[in-house]
């Protein structure tokens, strides 16, 4: 793991408001406390302690953790594992599209790339809406679209990161429209979105570096640990931007 900082605010577009705080349990706000422990009573009280509730010791976030990132770094893949590693739901917002839609491919073609952003939005809107931990992978371009990016201030946001030649290695090009015709856009696409994913994300992995069993232990681990205390809020002043984490 390498620390950086959590770039982009201050490039992206700006954020109406700060990061809230993120869907926490009172536990993991207190992360020197023992963590998935009800705080222990006083010595000598007389009140007994409360039983951990986790084998791990953390509660997950009681709403969707957020997989972004470019075409085919592994959101859908990763994030699948990750929630089975989890025990939680896995929702993929391209999937609930398609179901709603129809196949994205067809989609662009017939009703271009603004509509399917239009509709793409309100999907991911009424997903997030939704109680409860889930794993919820959006689709590349996501970002794109301001509403979403501030509706992301109150979630936790994994950023997955590849390269164009794994990319070329491993995707499949024909399920993307922005993509067939034209493989080594990719880079291109990313160069412009980068700093979008950079303003939503709390932590970043790199899916070229590592096997999806060992991603998907430690983006489950981030999940478990994700505090309030890790969360800092957005700068939009063109500041030193908060800390984020790389791994
Ligand atoms: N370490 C990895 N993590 C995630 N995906 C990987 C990894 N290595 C190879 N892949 C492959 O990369 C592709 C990613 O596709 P997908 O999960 O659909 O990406 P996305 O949803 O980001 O577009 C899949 O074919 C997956 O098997
Ligand atoms: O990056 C994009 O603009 C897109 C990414 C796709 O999802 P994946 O990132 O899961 O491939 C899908 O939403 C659509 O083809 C557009
Ligand atoms: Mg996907």
């Amino acid at each position: 793991m390498t620390g950086h900082r959590r770039a982009g605010r201050a490039a992206g577009p700006p954020a109406a408001v700060p990061k809230p705080a993120p869907p926490t349990t009172p536990e993991l706000q207190h992360p020197t406390e023992p963590i998935g422990l009800i705080p222990q009573s006083p010595r000598g009280s007389g009140r007994p302690r409360r039983r951990r509730r986790r084998r791990s010791g953390a509660k997950l976030p009681d709403r969707a953790v957020v997989f972004v990132g470019p075409m085919a770094a592994g959101k859908t893949s990763l994030g699948k594992r990750v929630a089975r590693e989890l025990g939680i739901p896995f929702v993929d917002s391209d999937a609930v599209f398609v179901r709603a839609h129809g196949v994205i491919t067809d989609f662009f073609a017939t009703h271009g790339e603004a509509e399917f952003r239009r509709l793409e939005a309100e999907v991911i809107a009424a997903e997030l809406a939704a109680p409860g931990a889930r794993i919820l992978a959006l689709g590349g371009g996501a970002v794109l679209t301001e509403s979403t990016r501030e509706l992301l201030a109150g979630y936790p946001v994994v950023l997955l990161m590849t390269t164009q030649e794994a990319v070329l290695r491993t995707a499949n090009i024909q399920r993307r429209p922005l993509l067939r015709d034209d493989p080594e856009a990719w880079g291109r696409i990313l160069a412009e979105r980068r700093p979008l994913y950079e303003e939503v994300a709390d932590v970043t992995y790199r899916t070229d570096r590592a096997t999806k069993e060992q991603l998907a232990r430690r983006v489950a681990q981030w999940a478990r640990s994700f505090t309030k205390q890790a969360r800092e809020p957005k700068r939009t002043d063109g500041g030193t931007p908060p800390s984020n984490r790389s791994e």
